[in-house]
């Protein structure tokens, strides 16, 4: 089957500095992915050249095995919601109106009760809207265009807790009823944690971890206790991150941890705690995996002893 998203050897640079490093990434059809990093990793250039609007320097982007930048046809299959989406001076209606001409699998039943979730008038002015019921427009035109790849640059500024509670539920229903391929880059990670079937996490303009979400969950865990206990469990184990402090040492260990390992943690004092998605992301932006475009969750190193 042709990917949904596909994307080799891409680069961008910016007068000498590479916002993209030779990103491989490849995205099946049916699937939310989430886009993390940090600040200035690269998420909105990866979109942004997904959608058409930007030129890679080098390398191939392609939407169902074409380039959209080059093919008119990809641009109708794909929606993209950004943070910054500037409005013409119109109202809610006709913003709706026009995602309508342009977007072929359009429900404006959906759309209206998006709306009518929202609290927007279709009335109102878009000039007049604050920033996160723009925000929420935003997210209305995204979902109701229903487009076979979605792609969502942090769609959610100024959104209130509810509101965005209110866009998951709302995203998960519709993707259940008629399946896409979304990628939704965040910052709130673990809030978004359960939309997620795969994680790509940029760092610095490449990839530092491409995985299923079921792999990753309760796969890290924080071992922290007594300085030799630790060391103990850690022996010949991946280790992502070493702390000591005093007698007491913690480090990050990826891979399961098998029963045996779980009683001599108990026994000598030592506890287990998983890592969440977020805290997985920063230990992958932080560098734990090293920099290979796909890295599996064994590639930390175990070579020194916290208590040597
Ligand atoms: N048009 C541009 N001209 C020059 N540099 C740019 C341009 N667009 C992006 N960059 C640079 O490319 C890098 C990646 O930017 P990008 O906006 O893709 O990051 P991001 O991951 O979306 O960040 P954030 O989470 O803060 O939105 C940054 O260093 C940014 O300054």
């Amino acid at each position: 089957m042709t990917p949904a998203i596909s994307v080799s050897g891409l680069t961008r640079r910016y007068r000498g500095h590479a916002a993209l490093d030779e990103v491989d990434i490849v995205i099946e059809p049916g699937t939310i992915t989430g886009l993390l990093g940090r600040n200035g990793a690269g998420k909105t250039t990866l979109l942004r050249i997904l959608a058409g609007q930007e030129f890679p320097s080098s390398g191939t982007a392609r939407i169902h095995g074409a380039a959209p930048a080059e093919d008119e046809q990809v641009l109708r299959r794909l929606v993209f919601v950004r943070e910054d989406q500037v409005y013409p001076d119109i109202k809610i209606g006709q913003a709706l109106r026009a995602a309508s001409w342009c977007c072929p699998n359009w429900d404006g039943e959906f759309a209206s009760s998006l709306l009518e979730d929202f609290g927007l008038q279709t009335n109102k002015p878009v000039k007049r809207l604050s920033r996160g019921q723009r925000s929420a427009l935003g997210i209305a035109i995204g979902l109701a265009a229903r487009a076979e790849v979605t792609l969502f640059d942090e769609p959610y500024a100024g959104l209130d807790a509810v509101a965005r509670q209110l866009f998951y539920d709302r995203l998960l229903a519709d993707f259940a009823a008629f399946p896409r391929t979304v990628l939704l880059s965040t910052h709130l990670i673990d809030e978004a944690a359960a939309l997620f079937e795969n994680v790509v996490v940029i760092d610095r303009g490449r990839v530092v971890l491409n995985a299923a979400v079921d792999e990753l969950r309760g796969a890290v865990t924080r071992v922290s206790g007594p300085c030799l206990a630790v060391d103990a469990l850690a022996e010949g184990r991946a280790v992502w991150e070493r702390r000591r402090l005093g007698s007491q040492a913690s480090v990050v260990l990826a891979g399961p941890i098998a029963p045996g390992d779980r009683e001599q943690a108990r026994l000598s004092g030592v506890d287990l705690t998983p890592l969440s998605l977020q805290q997985i992301a920063v230990q992958a932006a932080a560098g734990a995996f090293g920099s290979a475009p796909r890295i599996g969750l064994e590639s930390g190193f175990a070579t020194e002893r916290t208590c040597a």
